[in-house]
């Protein structure tokens, strides 16, 4: 059944958005270990978003903006005020749009008492829908202070709390005005999965896959990238050793996709996917089936790998399918 288009109480975005990217919670936490940030790949994720948005007028010494006292800190937080006061701007172009996952956080609590699933009459899944939001609002805390030390003025947005809310699953309210005004001001909007009311369910979660392709449908960005923590699609489970990474997937008008490159052999043209058990929003299957939608578009949407020089091209949007020194998945519209 075709899904029912959300109710829109949208302003037109002012100037267009560069890119959106999802920083997968495969990308940026350990997934085994509960509610564990990688910090390392969190630190080069942002690190490397600060590099795609200079504008080449960036100061080379980095202005932190997370000014608070962290647990075991000896002394306040040191508040450059007058090298902020200093500068004429702040070098970035800074139009993206910030989506993470939840990773080790969130997916837990939500698949141990079915927060998926609906049914808030039941005290456990009233419990985990608030035990969820806990989580994944605590990795977004994390996620916006990780920005802004490295001098990206980005600002939190929880879904739930901005009254989006889903019909069995699909989203039937997601007004993006708070986020097109925060991109207006100047600001990095950073949303994140959450769990979310359902007009049928009761409640749900959605996926920061969805929302990526509901706000790309919404802003047309000039780019869509995902970053996680494989080189991109493979044609099965990247854990077998014969997996082949599948580098430019076409969509067509009927939304239909087939793999341009490499050119695989008669029986080996589809695309296996494994979901981890406690996964509550369908893993890579969710993002390839978001990815097409996005294609169809005609935004270029590019997955690959957090940390590594092939994230940062695709940050900058600087992906060549022609060459072979990029490895990632581009998934775009048929020519
Ligand atoms: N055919 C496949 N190609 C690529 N990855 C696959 C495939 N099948 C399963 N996977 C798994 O999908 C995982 C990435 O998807 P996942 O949804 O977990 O990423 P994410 O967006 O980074 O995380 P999250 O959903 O927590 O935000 C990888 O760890 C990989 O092992
Ligand atoms: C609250 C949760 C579990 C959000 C899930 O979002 P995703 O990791 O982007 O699929």
């Amino acid at each position: 059944m075709a899904e029912a288009a959300p109710k829109q109480r949208s302003p037109a975005a002012p100037r267009p958005v560069r890119c959106i990217v999802k920083l997968g919670g495969a990308a940026i936490t350990n997934k085994g270990e509960l509610e564990s940030i990688d910090e390392e790949s969190l630190r080069s994720a942002c690190a490397q978003l600060r590099q795609a948005m200079s504008d080449g007028t960036a100061p080379e010494k980095v202005r932190g903006m997370d000014w608070s006292r962290r647990p075991g800190d000896p002394a306040d937080p040191v508040v450059d005020a007058e090298g902020f006061a200093g500068m004429a701007g702040l070098g970035l172009d800074s139009n993206f749009v910030v989506v993470h996952g939840a990773g080790s956080f969130g997916h837990f609590q939500a698949s141990r008492s079915g927060v998926h699933k609906g049914g808030l009459h039941s005290t456990l899944v009233k419990a985990g829908f608030v035990a969820t939001r806990i989580s994944v609002t605590s990795l977004n805390q994390e996620i916006v202070r990780a920005l802004a030390r490295e001098g990206i003025p980005s600002v939190g947005m929880s879904p739930f709390a901005c009254g989006w809310s889903t019909q069995r699953r699909n989203l039937a309210s997601a007004n993006a005005s708070q986020i097109i005004e925060s991109l207006h001001a100047g600001f990095v909007p950073v949303l994140h999965g959450d769990a979310v009311l359902d007009e049928s369910l009761d409640c749900t979660i959605l996926s920061g896959d969805v929302i990526i392709r509901h706000l790309a449908q919404l802003l047309t960005p000039k780019y869509v990238v995902f970053l996680t923590d494989v080189h991109g699609v493979y044609d099965r489970p990247p854990t077998d050793p014969n997996a082949v990474l599948l580098k430019e997937i076409e969509v067509d008008d009927n939304g239909g996709w087939s793999i341009v490159k490499p050119a695989l052999e008669g029986n080996r043209k589809g695309v296996e996917i494994s979901v981890a058990a406690h996964d509550t929003t369908g893993g890579m299957e969710t993002k390839i089936l978001e990815a097409a939608v996005i294609a169809r578009l005609g935004v270029d949407v590019y997955i690959t790998k957090v940390d590594t020089e092939h994230s940062l091209r695709a940050l900058k949007g600087d992906v060549n399918t022609s060459s072979d020194d990029w490895l990632g998945t581009v998934i775009r519209a048929a020519k």
